[in-house]
């Protein structure tokens, strides 16, 4: 690829931009891991080192001995901007992705107690698997979208978009208040109840219903 081929949104995830995450933005996640339902959207942030694609292995990271799955909405941000409005919130979505967001839960257990940032429990490399790029029309109300994820065929998260506590306008609008959304970025919109740990060899499934699945082999990092 020559150095002024256009980039394109639809492999965003070569762009270098910020991965913004929602955390407990569904009830019935909050209370699996005992966390209060948030009055304002709980956020973090993972390194665009975190991408990985399909036919590329999720590695476990050395230091983790229980390395969850959850599967998100990502929303694909196309028009940059700061303190948008609600209302013209939908304007600035090029489009949407299949998201993982892979957490040491035993790291993120310490980290909560201590008080410590996330960072090591979330950001690490191969945290975040995605799908192709889903342009926006595919999904015309992303308010009531099917996720689901299944681990060596059996079925462990199924939930909806709808159960969201937070809308997708609202966290845009609520985000770009301080951080400024640029085109490329990605925002992890959290994840359904029913997240589990997986082990090396296993097998990932997951898809947004009736618009695309995404397969994902797991492999410990090697020594
Ligand atoms: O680690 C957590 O439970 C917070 C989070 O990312 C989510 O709810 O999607
Ligand atoms: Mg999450």
């Amino acid at each position: 690829m020559g150095a002024m081929a256009a980039r394109n949104i639809s492999r965003f995830w070569e762009w270098g931009r910020k991965i913004i995450c929602v955390g407990r933005n569904y009830a019935d996640h909050a209370k699996e891991l005992k966390n209060a339902i948030p009055t304002e959207p709980v956020l973090f942030l993972k390194p665009p080192t975190a991408y990985v694609r399909e036919g590329s292995p999720i590695l476990v990271p050395l230091y983790t001995s229980n390395l969850h799955h959850e599967v998100e909405l990502g929303v694909v941000i196309g028009k940059g901007g700061t303190s948008i409005l609600q209302s013209d919130a939908m304007d600035h979505v090029a489009g949407y992705a299949l998201c993982l967001d892979m957490t040491a839960r035993d790291i993120q257990d310490e980290c909560k107690s201590k008080g410590l940032p996330w960072t090591m429990a979330k950001a690490f490399n191969t945290s975040c698997p995605v799908s192709e790029f889903i342009p926006k029309e595919n999904i015309p109300d992303p308010s009531k979208v099917k996720l689901w994820l299944k681990v060596n065929d059996q079925l462990r998260q199924s939930g909806c978009t709808s159960q969201m506590i937070f809308s997708i306008p609202y966290l845009i609008s609520y985000i770009s208040d301080f951080i400024t959304l640029e085109e490329g970025d990605l925002i992890l919109t959290g994840t359904p109840k029913g997240v589990s740990a997986v082990q090396d060899h296993d097998e990932l499934q997951a898809g947004i219903e009736d618009i695309l699945t995404m397969t994902f082999k797991v492999n410990r990092q090697e020594l």
